[in-house]
């Protein structure tokens, strides 16, 4: 199975090319709605959340208001981390059951959409790695745009994150989405025929077909060996 990295910056448009993705039958793991999952009412990462940053994080229907806790966050990195701590083990295993399930349909190619990748080093498990790139000023004013939330907020939630220009520096593959969504679009097109070329040897190793093309080679092999072995007695 070949796992592909999907990475960049807040709003740089990660989700725009998920979507691209989904949209050509390749499925996604986004990490963005594990993370949601780990902190939903009654969960561990819910308590633990909930008993680091106290109840008055909470909506009256008990779930975390996450804007508050947004707001709290992204303008504290000590807070930040405090909570990235406290969701990590929570988020990597819900990444790694997303991929098991995948494995186990016998998925070839999936893609995984992790906005702290390379921050979480998440970047050694995944190949290719693509970075969705976009130059400051246009993240900054999609960024207002789509959450609605000030300058000084959103500025805040772009500096939180490794800058985009490392990441790029980084990538195998870089998909410039500064311009139109056309434009973006026909970036995808050349990036869907490098991703889903033929598995090399190891991808194909790592996926089920793999494994069950090594598991009858065994049984075959103990079988003839077996016969031979006999034969020659
Ligand atoms: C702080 C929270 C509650 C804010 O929720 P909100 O609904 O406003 O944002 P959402 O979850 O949709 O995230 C939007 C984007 O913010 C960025 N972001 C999220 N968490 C972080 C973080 N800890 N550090 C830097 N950037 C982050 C990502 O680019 C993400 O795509 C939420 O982001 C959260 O729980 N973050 C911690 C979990 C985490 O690390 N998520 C990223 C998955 S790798
Ligand atoms: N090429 C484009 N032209 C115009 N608008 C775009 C383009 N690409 C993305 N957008 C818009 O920019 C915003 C951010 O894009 P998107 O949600 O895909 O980013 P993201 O990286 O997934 O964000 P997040 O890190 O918050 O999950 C969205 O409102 C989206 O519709």
């Amino acid at each position: 199975m070949r796992i592909v990295g999907l990475t960049g910056g807040i709003a740089s448009g990660k989700s725009t090319i998920s979507n691209l993705f989904k949209a050509s039958g390749v499925p996604v793991v986004d990490a963005d709605v594990v993370a949601r999952d780990a902190l939903r009412k009654g969960t561990g990462g819910w308590k633990r959340v909930v008993r680091a940053f106290g109840e008055g994080i909470l909506r009256d229907d008990g779930e975390v208001d996450r804007a508050l806790l947004g707001q709290i966050v992204f303008s504290d990195p000590e807070k930040r981390q405090l909570l990235n701590r406290l969701l990590a083990p929570f988020i990597s295993s819900g990444l790694f059951w997303e991929i098991v399930k995948l494995w186990l349909k016998g998925s070839r190619v999936i893609v995984v959409d992790v906005p702290l990748l390379f921050e979480a080093k998440m970047d050694q498990w995944t190949s290719p790695i693509i970075v969705v790139w976009v130059d400051p000023e246009t993240q900054l004013r999609r960024l207002i745009s789509r959450d609605g939330i000030s300058e000084e907020q959103a500025r805040n939630r772009i500096n939180s994150q490794t800058s985009l220009d490392w990441k790029r520096s980084r990538a195998h593959i870089v998909i410039d989405n500064s311009r139109s969504l056309e434009d973006t679009k026909e970036q995808f097109q050349e990036v869907l025929i490098e991703v889903t070329k033929p598995l090399t040897w190891k991808e194909f190793g790592l996926s089920i077909r793999g494994a069950l093309w090594a598991l009858v080679s065994i049984v075959v092999g103990v079988l003839l060996f077996r016969n031979i072995y006999n034969d020659v007695k």
